[in-house]
């Protein structure tokens, strides 16, 4: 018999409620043990919620003054028996609970151990299990609904379609080498051939998602930089509307990376402010420098900030030549300051790269960036409803694995390899497949996944 777990499943503090979860076989015992309401446990029609006590049996103290449920299997979380236990919130009566029902039986579930149960028993599948986390983890918007999509299990039943043809096509192919003599039609290799091509660029549209599908989960990484007083830190303050950076008049105020979230359109961005790359003999700010150009050699797009009030001087050449080949605009700015001679220098300058002028303090030009930031992004339109959309790199590895597997066995019947030969690399594509479903997947990786859940869910 599988152990009953338990754990507390809302967060740790202080809250206005707290709930404990138990599931397995001897979750209805335990709550009849310590459950005591109108009705007796037993007696308590299945997805219910009922008012009563929690009372411990051997000292006959009330705990808490409880909301218990019942789920009877199979229709519940993990498809086993579960009780779930709304408390008040607070810490030492949870944990006081939680203790009495170890007592009477059930073990202190491990991280992610409910949802591995789900998985275990079938209600969802690994790519729906992890989606959970995604779920939990998410930081925006977009990222929660692609979560959710894939909860949904929009990514499994693609693949499981897919994976099921390429099952299908070794069966027929073992049939036809192993018992030629059987009147059932036989497979060619041009048959086998046409099959895959599709199967081949299906895989392939669904990798290409990970680039998106990156974005929406991490966020796209812009960084921005200049040197000193350019107002690097007032653009990622008008940017994030909050007050994170620090804003004086000092040159060189930026000594570290500052990182801020936001949110264009529902689109997740990681802003980050550098200390601007340029040389110096500052020890605290040469480590702020490293860092500026690592955070560039990672981004996704850098903002390149002039000051059109200065113009452009040896130290902003020297600070562009790092980003030049990278994807990047570049932000005149404090245009309300400048002459007209700056500005069309700086325009003259930067004629080849996408130049956009603003002032940071009047608020002009600053809608164009947002359109810039936004037009990266599947060219401003993010229709996540109904795509398919990986945003998971252990998916992608997988997903690129069975690509190379599918186009290994288009190279073997190129090469004239016998059917018997191409069924293997059709195997494995099929393996890599199933390591995304769970439906191939070995304990160790399992194990990597689910510990990276929380407690109690
Ligand atoms: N209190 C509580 N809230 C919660 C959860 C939970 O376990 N407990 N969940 C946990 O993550 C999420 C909800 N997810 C759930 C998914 C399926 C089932 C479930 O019982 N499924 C059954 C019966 C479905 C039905 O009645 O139609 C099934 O699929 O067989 C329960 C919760 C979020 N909120
Ligand atoms: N007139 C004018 N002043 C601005 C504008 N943008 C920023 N400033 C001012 O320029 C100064 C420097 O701005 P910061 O945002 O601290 O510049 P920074 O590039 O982060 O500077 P470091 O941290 O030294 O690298 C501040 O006094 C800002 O108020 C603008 O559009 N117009
Ligand atoms: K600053």
């Amino acid at each position: 018999m599988e152990d009953t777990i338990a754990a507390i499943s809302t967060p740790p503090g202080t809250g206005g409620i707290g709930i404990i979860r138990i599931s397995g076989e001897k979750s209805f015992k335990i709550a009849s043990r310590i459950f005591k309401g109108a009705v007796e446990f037993e007696n308590i029609k299945t997805h219910t919620i009922n008012y009563g006590k929690i009372i411990d049996p051997s000292s006959h103290e009330t705990l808490d003054e409880v909301l218990v449920s019942k789920m009877k299997r199979p229709a519940s979380f993990t498809k086993e028996d579960v009780v779930e236990i709304n408390c008040h919130g607070g810490i030492i009566v949870l944990r006081k609970i939680l203790g009495l029902i170890v007592k009477e039986g059930a073990r202190i579930a491990e991280p992610g151990e409910f949802t591995k149960r789900a998985f275990l028993n079938g209600r969802i599948d690994l790519s729906q299990a992890e989606a959970v986390i995604d779920l939990i983890n998410s930081k925006t918007d977009a990222g929660s609904k692609a979560a959710l999509n894939q909860l949904e299990g929009k990514l499994s039943k693609k693949l499981k379609e897919v994976r099921e043809k390429l099952i299908e096509l070794i069966a027929h192919i073992e049939v036809t080498v192993d018992y030629p003599e059987h009147d059932i039609e036989e497979i060619t290799g041009d048959m086998v051939y046409e099959s895959l091509k599709p199967i081949k660029s299906l895989i392939y549209n669904i990798s290409e998602t990970f680039e998106n599908g990156r974005m929406i989960r991490e966020g796209l990484n812009v960084v921005i930089v200049g040197r000193p007083n350019v107002g690097k830190s007032s653009l990622l303050n008008e940017l994030s509307g909050k007050n994170k950076a620090i804003v004086t008049d000092i040159p060189g105020t930026t000594r570290d990376i500052i990182e801020e979230y936001i949110n264009i359109k529902g689109i997740p961005i990681k802003l980050i402010d550098t200390a601007g790359i340029r040389e110096t003999e500052d020890v605290v700010e040469r480590i702020g420098v490293e860092r500026a150009k690592k955070a560039v050699n990672e981004s996704d797009l850098t903002i390149m900030m002039i000051d059109g009030e200065a113009g452009i001087i040896s130290e902003d050449i020297e600070i562009f030549n790092e980003v030049r080949n990278k994807r990047n605009i570049v932000i005149l700015n404090k245009i309300d300051i400048s002459s007209n001679d700056k500005i069309k220098e700086i325009e003259n300058y930067f004629k080849d790269y996408n130049l956009i002028k603003i002032s940071i303090k009047t608020g002009s030009g600053i809608e164009k960036i947002e359109e810039e930031l936004t037009g990266l992004f599947n060219k401003g339109s993010l229709r996540l409803n109904d795509e398919i959309l990986l945003t998971n790199i252990r998916h992608k590895n997988m997903i690129d694995k069975c690509m190379v597997s599918i186009d290994n066995a288009l190279s073997a019947y190129d090469g004239g390899m016998p059917l018997d030969m191409i069924t293997i690399d059709i195997k494995d594509a099929a393996y890599y497949l199933g390591q995304i479903t769970g439906e191939s997947v070995n304990e160790q990786v399992l194990n990597e996944i689910f510990k990276r859940f929380c407690i109690g869910k």
